[in-house]
């Protein structure tokens, strides 16, 4: 994207964030990762009048290759986390997120807005106040239940005990002290307690596996017992090729606990498509976690949420067409949101 056009929608979402005179922004970044971002950045935060710097940390010392959550580089860097407390606004394009130092600098009141995707996606997917207010109503809906089951028709049959966790909205862009979101965004979650997630899930053609990156081409049946998945295995009469690559990614940890349950929600953006992996392969898939009428689970850590597992195996599973209830109530109806207010203004 031209620069200039960056700058254009970087300048929109700061204002959306509620950039002024007065606040610093800080604009981190890892190695040669994202430069464009942060000058687009620095632009935007001086139109408005912020004091504003860029923070750049040296590139991974060594990289697995997988994609392994919780590791900030900051954390041999009491002195930059201090600096980062100190800010109004953090803009992340590293990827904070699971890491002890995103939580730290939260709890100073500092606001983080992580941006990574490509500038086509971020611009297409542009937050707005009205989509904001629909991922608030899901929020509290969301926070209020007990249980929530999810079901669909290729078997799946999943209930999460929940009221331990609290719930989380991200809808793209963040103006109070202390949020976190992410760029794009408009889904909301929480997590099933730590002993309470029970049942079945069946992964089918065209569900996601993020960071694979992949749609599902194989069925694979999850069991899960008491928070943990127990049992992988391919769909019946499936080659159980997706099954595999999960199972195996997942032993790459050696982590038992990278088999924990983690967040659990749904997506509320009409303008994120379901297909958009095909568009952007070079994205970590916010469109997919947005789209409308996703159901997503989380494979591994629960520590954003304040849980105890710290994994670094963490998997983001959007699914197509399920059906989820809150206390018995239908919430998502075969991937589409049976509650008016969270519905697109004009398909009401
Ligand atoms: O924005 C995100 C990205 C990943 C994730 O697991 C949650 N939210």
């Amino acid at each position: 994207m031209d620069q200039n056009l960056f700058n254009d929608i970087c300048l929109q979402q700061l204002r959306l964030s509620a950039v002024h005179e007065g606040e610093t922004v800080v604009v981190l970044t890892r190695g040669n990762d994202r430069a464009e971002y942060a000058d687009a950045f620095l632009w935007a935060a001086q139109q408005l009048g912020a004091a504003t710097y860029h923070m750049r940390l040296p590139s991974p010392a060594s990289a697995s290759g997988a994609w392994a959550v919780g590791d900030s580089g900051l954390d041999k860097l009491p002195l930059a986390v201090e600096a980062l407390k100190a800010a109004d606004l953090v803009v992340d394009c590293t990827f904070l997120l699971f890491s002890e130092e995103q939580f730290a600098i939260q709890a100073a009141g500092t606001r983080i807005l992580t941006a990574i995707e490509p500038p086509e996606l971020l611009a297409r997917l542009m937050p707005t106040k009205e989509l904001r207010e629909r991922v608030e109503i899901g929020a509290e809906l969301l926070a209020k239940a007990k249980t929530m089951r999810i079901t669909s028709p290729h078997g799946t049959d999943v209930t999460y005990q929940l009221g331990v966790y609290p719930t989380l909205s991200e809808y793209g862009y963040t103006d109070q002290p202390g949020r976190w979101d992410h760029w794009p965004a408009a889904f909301v979650f929480t997590g099933g307690s730590d002993d309470g997630v029970d049942g079945k899930i069946v992964l089918a053609p065209g569900d996601v596996l993020l960071p694979f990156n992949t749609y599902v081409q194989t069925p694979v049946e999850l069991t899960i017992e008491q928070g943990f998945i127990r049992d992988i295995r391919g769909g019946a009469g499936s080659s159980g090729l997706d099954a595999d690559l999960l199972r195996s990614y997942i032993e790459s940890f050696h982590d038992p606990r990278g088999y924990g349950m983690s967040h659990v929600g749904w997506g509320l953006d009409e303008r994120a498509h379901w297909h958009g992996l095909t568009q952007f392969p070079g994205g970590m898939g916010m469109e997919l976690r947005s789209f409308y009428g996703n159901v997503m689970f989380s494979i591994g850590p629960n520590n954003e949420l304040g849980g105890p597992n710290d994994t670094a195996c963490h998997f983001d599973i959007p699914m197509r067409g399920n059906s989820l209830y809150l206390d018995d109530e239908l919430i998502v109806d075969a991937g589409a949101l049976t509650v008016p207010e969270m519905r697109p203004a004009g398909s009401r």
